[in-house]
């Protein structure tokens, strides 16, 4: 199973969701980074489940313990190794799942795959819940890129078809970054948040679910970041996004809608703009997402992660019985999510910052 990721920074994800617990690997990080715990704790309280009633009712405070690779507050260069217990599972909930595969969810392909070895409960090491610790990592990554004012930052683009406008690009500000962060729903204008919330909550009585779409922008890359053609900084990107678990699409800058651009709209010109009393080259649009050939071209880099909506629904749907081979009808229940986009905005934060400092690293600039 491949589950190491990172060339000059490696992380390496393990556990269940109903096992003992989950953790993380970090090889390759920078000594001498002091952690700021109570930071850590926020970023991963942005992502915890049970805390409202956009998540799965499964409560866990999701609590890390490090047991290696930290000495006096600081990072010490050997491996970094975090572990969260799972406090909370319910496993009866998944003894129809074993012989009768969700649809759109991992059992068939991991039965396949595991020949049946796959430890089924709750989603076992598919489960969303291997994200608590990539947002660990993703949070001990963006304190260094802090310290070289990088910010990575995101909102909620859209749920269930409800949309927002996107960051204005030529504008955006670390503040308004931080303000996103501080926000249970984190999105820019309040009045479509409970749009977005009234779609989930009719989805969530229906016994249904809905997907959404997460926009994420990185303030303050260098110039230069990134090579053609297998390290460019979409791949390397799309990489750790595609990771997660129920992303079905990646998009960069103007993504899909360039593809109905003329050259002549979708063309970033370039400009002297003065910032802070010095004169610099600057694109006077960002349909590029700050990515050009690969490389950075100094612009903000930005992106956006489609969900699918949660698979795990109580509708009755067609599935089969693996033992039995007889066509069946399937009502989930359990504790499901009924839209985890709110609680991917961290995510999907998370495993940018990771990639980003896997990339400075290479670059030789942390
Ligand atoms: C934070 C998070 C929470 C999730 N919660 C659920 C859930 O409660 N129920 C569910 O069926 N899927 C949930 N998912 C999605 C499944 O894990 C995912 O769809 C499944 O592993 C199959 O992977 P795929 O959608 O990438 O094919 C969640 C995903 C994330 C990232
Ligand atoms: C526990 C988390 O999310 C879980 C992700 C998940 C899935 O199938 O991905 C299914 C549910 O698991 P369970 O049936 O055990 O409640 C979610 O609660 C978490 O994000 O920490």
């Amino acid at each position: 199973m491949g589950n190491v990721w990172g060339k000059n920074l490696q992380v390496s994800i393990f556990g269940e969701s109903h096992g003992p617990g989950i953790g993380a690997v970090l090889g390759g990080f920078p000594a001498g980074i002091k952690l700021d715990l109570e930071y850590l704790e926020f970023e991963m309280g942005r992502r915890a489940p049970g805390q409202d009633d956009f998540s799965t009712p499964r409560s866990e405070k999701d609590e890390f313990e490090v047991l290696s690779g930290l000495f006096n507050g600081a990072t010490t260069g050997a491996p970094l190794t975090v572990l969260i217990r799972n406090r909370n599972t319910k496993s009866g909930d998944y003894a129809k799942v074993k012989d009768m595969p969700r649809p759109s969810h991992a059992d068939y392909a991991a039965e396949i795959k595991y020949k049946g070895f796959q430890d089924y409960r709750g989603g076992g090491h598919f489960s969303g819940r291997l994200t608590a610790p990539l947002v660990w990592a993703g949070a001990a990554a963006k304190q260094v890129l802090q310290s070289r004012g990088i910010m990575v930052g995101s909102h909620i683009q859209s749920i269930g078809g409800i949309e927002e406008p996107g960051f204005d690009l030529m504008k955006i500000e670390e503040g308004a970054l931080d303000g996103l962060r501080k926000k249970r729903f984190p999105v820019l204008d309040e009045e479509k948040a409970e749009e977005m919330k009234a779609i989930v909550k009719k989805a969530k009585a229906e016994g249904d679910s809905v997907g959404g779409i997460v926009e994420c922008v990185i303030l303050g890359l260098p110039a230069g970041l990134g090579s053609p053609f297998f390290d460019s900084v979409e791949s390397l990107l799309a990489h750790m996004l595609f990771s997660i678990p129920a992303v079905k699409g990646v998009e960069f800058g103007a993504g899909f809608q360039l593809a109905k651009m003329r050259g002549s709209e979708a063309n970033d010109q370039y400009g002297m703009t003065e910032a802070n009393g010095i004169e610099e080259i600057r694109t006077l649009s960002n349909h590029s997402g700050g990515v050009q050939g690969g490389i950075t071209n100094g612009m903000p880099v930005v992106f956006r992660a489609a969900f699918k909506p949660v698979p795990s629904i109580a509708v009755p749907q067609k599935t089969v019985n693996l033992r039995t081979k007889t066509n069946e009808i399937i009502e989930i229940k359990g504790r499901h999510d009924p839209c985890i986009v709110p609680r991917a905005v961290p995510v999907v934060e998370a495993v940018a910052a990771f990639a980003v400092l896997d990339l400075l690293l290479a670059e030789g600039e942390s």
